[in-house]
């Protein structure tokens, strides 16, 4: 991949800012316009299956709408598997998920369940769907990454992301880049993300074999701020006009 490096936007924390309040903004089809206008390779989304944030409306209007490409991140369910092949994204990133977790908590057992992965695989494949992986940093789980017959794997920097000490996150990079020369050398494509942010991205960007990262919470979390000054000007312009117009008749 040379020096170039991709970056895939999730939009998923737009939609969480709106089911908030059971309203219809911020609409995360706007935000996902804007992150491709501004560069985004692609926009990813977590269909989970709680419905937290993405819907399965949000899925489909991009699907309609953008102009790069869809990953689409989901359980290896049934009804995901369903959605997936009529939605036909570019990628589907199959992850673990749990109901009761604030966030992924680790990779996809891919060892623990690869029947059950592979035929996963082969069913999005029958649609043109590429699979990506979401994987620890762990050679077990590349391994069988690869006899699925998936093409991609993403491995979860969220164990990298935690660490506050510095010699610990030195350790873990280390892991993420050891299992990207590994997955590499076994043909497959390497992305990595998840707890990505301005502080930490820098060094994971710079492991040359990775080719795309998936950053979605820390992005939405710099928007509120970056955009909270026009905001404010905004709201207070339109009530200024709204004074000088006088009541409406
Ligand atoms: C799999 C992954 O890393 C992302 O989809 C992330 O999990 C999205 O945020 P939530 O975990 O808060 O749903
Ligand atoms: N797969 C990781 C992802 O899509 C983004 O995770 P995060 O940046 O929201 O933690």
């Amino acid at each position: 991949m040379g020096n170039s490096i991709l970056l895939g936007v999730n939009i998923d924390h737009v939609a969480t800012v709106r089911n908030a309040r059971g309203v219809s903004y911020p609409d995360p089809v706007t935000a996902a316009a804007i992150a491709e206008q501004a560069g985004a390779d692609g926009i990813t989304v977590h269909l989970r299956e709680d419905r937290r944030h993405i819907t399965d409306r949000d899925v489909e209007m991009l699907a309609d709408t953008l102009q790069t490409r869809m990953n689409l991140e989901m359980a290896v369910t049934d009804e995901m598997l369903a959605i997936a092949c009529r939605i036909k994204p570019t990628y589907c990133c199959l992850v673990p998920e749990k109901r009761e977790e604030l966030t992924t908590e680790g990779g996809l057992d891919v060892a623990g369940q690869q029947d059950k992965i592979r035929a996963a695989v082969e069913r999005l494949a029958e649609q043109g769907i590429k699979t990506s992986l979401f994987i620890d940093a762990d050679q077990e789980q590349i391994d069988a990454a690869t006899a699925t017959g998936a093409s991609i794997v993403e491995l979860h920097t969220g164990h990298y992301a935690e660490q506050t000490a510095v010699k610990e996150q030195q350790r873990s990079l280390l892991m993420l880049h050891d299992a990207a020369k590994y997955a590499q050398a076994r043909g497959l494509q390497v992305n990595a993300g998840h707890g990505l942010h301005y502080f930490n991205t820098g060094a994971v960007a710079a492991l040359p074999e990775l080719v795309e990262l998936n950053i979605g919470h820390a992005i939405v979390a710099r928007a509120v701020l970056v955009g909270l000054d026009q905001a404010v000007r905004d709201m207070k312009a339109l009530m200024l006009q709204a004074r000088t117009s006088g009541p409406r008749k």
